[in-house]
């Protein structure tokens, strides 16, 4: 059975004391009042890295050097009529303080605290995986 696949590339920015940004998104879209981590669809033609660069700039006005972003992880779920392909990243380093310029609040969260936070379903693994990568000292 074909799917039409929906590549979506994410960013977990860490900060200096080991927590997390995530961002709530806008009510009247998709997934409307969940946090997520910043990023969205990759557009036909783009590189992944090249995607949740530009993405971090609309979404969070900071500017991050590719080489900055370390893949940790991924999620693929159907998503209605599409299937989610969701590519994590980690990011450790960027210019700009994050401003929430489409979401509707952002929160620098402690790991142990996210899953308390309601998240698109296809977070679910992604979180439970950082929150241990990040207590290894990753
Ligand atoms: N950014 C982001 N998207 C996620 C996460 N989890 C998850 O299921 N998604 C889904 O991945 C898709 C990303 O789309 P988006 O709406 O954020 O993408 P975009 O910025 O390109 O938006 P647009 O369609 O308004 O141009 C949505 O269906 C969203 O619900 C997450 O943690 N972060």
């Amino acid at each position: 059975m074909p799917v039409r696949l929906m590549p979506v590339v994410a960013a977990a920015l860490i900060d200096a004391d080991g927590r997390v940004l995530l961002q709530r998104r806008p009510p009247g879209k998709q997934m409307a009042d969940l946090w997520e981590f910043p990023g969205g669809k990759i557009e036909p033609g783009e590189a992944p890295e090249a995607a949740l660069v530009r993405e971090l700039h609309e979404e969070l006005a900071i500017t991050v050097d590719p080489a900055a972003l370390v893949p940790l992880t991924f999620a693929s779920a159907g998503l209605g009529e599409r299937h989610l392909l969701l590519l994590l990243y980690v990011v450790r380093r960027w210019q700009g303080v994050p401003q929430a310029l489409e979401a509707t609040a952002l929160a620098w969260v402690e790991p142990a605290a996210m899953r308390a936070l309601a998240m698109p379903p296809a977070d679910v693994p992604l979180v439970a995986m950082l929150e241990r990568f990040l207590q290894i000292g990753g």
